[in-house]
C-alpha cells in the first residue's frame, strides 16, 4: 500500500535536524571557545613590558577576571606613543576599543597592591577585579553527557522505525503508527476504482451499509459486525478494496500494517493497540485497516520454545480484548489482510471479530481487462487498444502487476518520446515485469498454461462421467497459493460412504495426471497434492474402514490417538506388505479407470482444455454445453426431493 504523507497533525515533533543541528553548534562552539590563538584576540604581555607602561602612566584601567587574568585598556597617550608599536602592532589597529592586551598575573595579592599602589600615584585610573563564568570550560566538562544524549535520541529513532523522516518518535513510541486518512480531503477511492472482485465487493457491501446506517440493523437487534478478513495473495487490491469501503461509507480510515505494532520493548504493541482504537472511536464511524495482520495475528504459543514472542502474544491479545471491548454501537469496523489465513490465530476468527472472511482471488482474463481499463484511463494512449489482447499477455498478474505494467509502458513511450501509449510500449513493459515475476516464480509459460488447463479438464471430465463423484461448480486455471489451479467441487454432506463413491472419488482425483498421459504421453510433478489426497483416502479404505477385501473386516484405526505414541505399527510385517500392495493396486486400478474414460472422451477433453485457457475459469453451464445434461444429478435430486 501507498505510505503518504502523515496528515495527523496533533502530535508534538521535534525534527531531528534541529537536534542535529544544536548538537553540531555545540561542538563548533566548544572548538571555537578552546581555539585559543585568534587573530582579533588581544595580544599577551609580559609582566615586565607591563610594569614599562604602568610605570609610563599609559594605562586606563585594569580588569582582573577570577584573580587569574588581566584585560588592560591603554589611555590615549599611550596610543600616540610609538615606542608600543615595538610591542603590537594590533594596539595601533583599534585604539579606541581594547582590551589591548591581556596579562597572566602572578599572585593576585601582590598584583593588587601594585595596582592600588599605582592608582595612588596617580599612574593608573582605575582597576576592578571580577569573577566571570568560563562557558567552555562548562561546556568541555558536560560534552560526555551531551554526546550520551545525542547517542541515545539517535538509537530511540532508529529503533522505532523513523525511516518515514518523521522524528520525535521517542514522545510517542507507545502511540500507534497508523494514518489516517481523513473521509472529506484524503479519501477518493471508490468501488469504481477496485475492478473485478465483484464477489469480495458484493460481500464488502454489507459493511459500507453497516457504517453509514446503523440504526437501521441495530434498531432490529441486529449486531454490527465488528471485523471483516481480507484474504489473498499479494497486490490483489486488499487495501484498495479497504480504502474503497471508507470512501464509500464516507467515513475516516486509519491504515497501518500489523508490523508496526511490534516493537523490541514490552508493553510497546499492547500500547500502540489501544491508543490505536481509542483514536478510532473518537472519530467514528471509522475503519482500521491492519495490513499483513500475520505479523501480531499469528497463531499463539505453538513455537514457544524461545519464548521470545511474548511481545506479540500481548499485542495479539490487546487486540482481541479491544476488538471484544467495544460496544456494539461503537461503528468502528476493523479490515484486516493477510495473504495466510492459515497460520492466524484461531481466535482472531471468533464470533464477533473477524467472523467474515473475504477473499481476493488473483484476477482472471475477463478481469484483468477490467484493471487494464482502471489504469489505462489517466495515460494517454492510442485509439483502439485492445484490453482482452493485453490481458491475455498477463496470466497470473494481480492487480498491482497490472498498475505497474501501465506505468511502465507510459515511461517507455516517453524515452522515445512518442505522443501517445502504444501496443508495442504495452508488449515491452509486460516483459519488463514478466522478468521480475519470473525471479519470484510466478509467471506460467504458454505451455505450462496448456498442461495446467489439461489437466483440471482432466478432473472435470472424470467427475462429469461418474456417477458418484461430487457435482463440479467451477474449474479455473488461475493459481491460487500454492496451487496452479483447481477444480471446486459441490461436497455432498454424506454420512455414510460407499465404496463405489469412494472409488469414483479416486478416480476423478486421478483424472488430472491421467489428463496429461493421454495428451501429452507424459505425466508431470503438478499433481502432487492429487497423489497425497489419493493416497490418504486407499490407506482409509484398506486400514480404517475395512472396505477391502483382502484385508477384510478389521481396522487399525485408534480412536483413542495413544498410538502416535507407538512407534511400531499395530500389523505385522506380511499384513503391511499386503496393505502397500492393496493401496497401490486401488490407485493403479482408478487411473487405468480414468485413462480409459479420458481415451474415449479425448476430443471432450480437449474442448475444455481450450475453453480453459480461453476463459481462464469455466462453471457448470459450460461443461454442459460440452458434454449435456449429466444423468446422474437428476437421480440426486430425485433422491433428495
Ligand atoms: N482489482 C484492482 N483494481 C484496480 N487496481 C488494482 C486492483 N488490484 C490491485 N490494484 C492496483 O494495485 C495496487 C496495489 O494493490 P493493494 O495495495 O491494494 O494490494 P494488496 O492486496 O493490499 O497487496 P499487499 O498484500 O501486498 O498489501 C493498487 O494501488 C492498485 O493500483
Ligand atoms: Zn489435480
Amino acid at each position: 500500500m501507498a505510505k503518504d504523507n502523515n496528515p495527523n497533525p496533533s502530535k508534538f515533533k521535534i525534527s531531528p535536524w534541529l537536534i542535529y543541528t544544536a548538537i553540531l553548534l555545540v561542538f563548533l562552539f566548544i572548538s571555537f571557545a578552546t581555539g585559543g590563538s585568534n587573530l582579533s584576540e588581544p595580544a599577551q604581555l609580559t609582566s615586565s613590558k607591563f610594569n614599562v607602561l604602568l610605570e609610563k602612566g599609559q594605562i586606563e584601567k585594569v580588569i582582573v577576571y577570577n584573580k587569574a587574568e588581566a584585560e588592560v585598556y591603554l589611555n590615549a597617550a599611550a596610543l600616540k606613543d610609538p615606542a608600543n608599536k615595538k610591542v603590537a602592532n594590533d594596539i595601533f589597529e583599534r585604539p579606541n576599543k581594547g582590551p589591548h592586551y591581556t596579562l597572566e598575573i602572578g599572585n593576585d595579592q601582590i598584583f593588587q597592591t601594585k595596582l592600588e599602589k599605582a592608582v595612588g600615584e596617580g599612574k593608573l585610573k582605575d582597576f576592578n577585579f571580577l569573577q566571570k563564568n568560563n562557558w567552555s570550560d562548562i561546556l568541555i566538562s558536560l560534552l560526555p553527557i551531551i554526546i550520551i544524549i545525542g547517542v541515545w535520541i539517535f538509537i530511540m529513532r532508529k529503533m522505532s522505525g523513523g525511516a518515514g523522516g518523521s522524528g520525535g518518535q521517542i514522545f510517542n513510541i507507545g502511540k500507534s503508527k497508523a494514518k489516517l486518512f481523513d473521509e472529506k480531503t484524503d479519501i477518493k477511492t471508490t468501488f469504481k476504482d477496485v475492478a473485478g472482485l465483484e464477489g469480495a465487493k458484493e460481500e464488502i457491501q454489507e459493511i459500507v451499509e453497516f457504517l453509514k446506517n446503523p440504526e437501521k440493523y441495530t434498531n432490529l437487534g441486529g449486531k454490527i459486525p465488528k471485523g471483516a478478513l481480507l484474504v489473498g495473495p499479494p497486490g490483489t487490491g486488499k487495501t484498495l478494496l479497504a480504502k474503497a469501503v471508507a470512501g464509500e461509507a464516507q467515513v475516516p480510515f486509519f491504515s497501518l500494517s500489523g508490523s508496526d505494532f511490534v516493537e523490541m520493548f514490552v508493553g510497546v504493541g499492547a500500547s500502540r493497540v489501544r491508543d490505536l482504537f481509542k483514536q478510532a472511536k473518537e472519530k467514528s464511524p471509522a475503519i482500521i485497516f491492519i495490513d499483513e495482520i500475520d505479523a501480531v495475528g499469528r497463531a499463539r504459543g505453538k513455537s514457544n520454545m524461545s519464548g521470545g514472542n511474548d511481545e506479540r502474544e500481548n499485542t495479539l491479545n490487546q487486540l482481541l480484548t479491544e476488538m471484544d471491548g467495544f460496544g456494539t454501537n461503537s461503528n468502528v469496523i476493523v479490515l484486516a489482510a493477510t495473504n495466510r489465513a492459515d497460520v492466524l490465530d484461531k481466535a482472531l476468527m471468533r464470533a464477533g471479530r473477524f467472523d467474515r472472511q473475504i477473499f481476493v482471488d488473483l484476477p482472471d482474463i475477463r478481469e484483468r481487462a477490467e484493471i487494464f481499463k482502471v489504469h489505462l484511463a489517466p495515460i494517454k494512449k492510442v485509439e483502439g487498444l485492445d484490453l482482452d489482447f493485453l490481458a491475455k499477455q498477463t496470466p497470473g498478474f494481480s492487480g498491482a502487476d497490472i498498475a505497474n505494467v501501465c506505468n511502465e509502458a507510459a515511461l517507455i513511450a516517453a524515452r522515445y518520446n512518442k505522443t501517445a501509449v502504444d501496443r508495442q510500449d504495452f508488449l515491452d513493459a509486460v516483459d519488463r515485469i514478466i522478468g521480475g515475476l519470473e525471479k519470484k516464480n510466478k509467471i506460467i509459460t504458454p505451455d505450462e498454461k496448456r498442461a495446467i488447463a489439461i489437466h483440471e479438464a482432466g478432473h472435470a471430465t472424470v467427475s462429469w462421467m461418474l456417477e458418484h463423484a461430487a457435482p463440479l461448480i467451477k474449474v479455473t486455471i488461475v493459481p491460487r497459493g500454492q496451487s496452479l489451479g483447481a477444480a471446486w467441487y459441490l461436497p455432498e454432506e454424506r454420512q455414510i460412504v460407499r465404496t463405489d463413491q469412494m472409488l469414483d472419488e479416486m478416480c476423478a482425483t486421478m483424472g488430472g495426471r491421467a489428463a496429461e498421459k493421454v495428451t501429452f504421453d507424459r505425466i508431470s510433478t503438478g499433481a502432487l497434492s492429487d497423489l497425497e489426497k489419493v493416497t490418504r483416502q486407499a490407506r482409509a479404505m484398506v486400514t480404517i474402514y475395512g472396505l477391502n477385501e483382502k484385508i477384510g473386516n478389521v481396522t487399525y484405526y485408534d480412536s483413542t490417538g495413544q498410538s502416535e505414541y507407538n512407534f511400531s505399527k499395530p500389523y505385522s510385517e506380511e499384513t503391511a506388505k499386503v496393505i502397500d500392495k492393496e493401496i497401490s493396486d486401488l490407485i493403479e486400478g482408478q487411473y487405468e479407470r480414468a485413462i480409459k474414460i479420458l481415451e474415449e472422451n479425448k476430443d471432450k477433453l480437449n474442448q475444455l482444455a481450450d475453453i480453459l485457457i480461453e476463459k481462464e475459469v469455466i462453471f457448470k453451464d459450460d461443461l454442459e454445453t460440452i458434454f449435456g445434461k449429466r444423468t446422474f444429478d437428476k437421480n440426486l435430486e430425485e433422491v433428495v426431493s
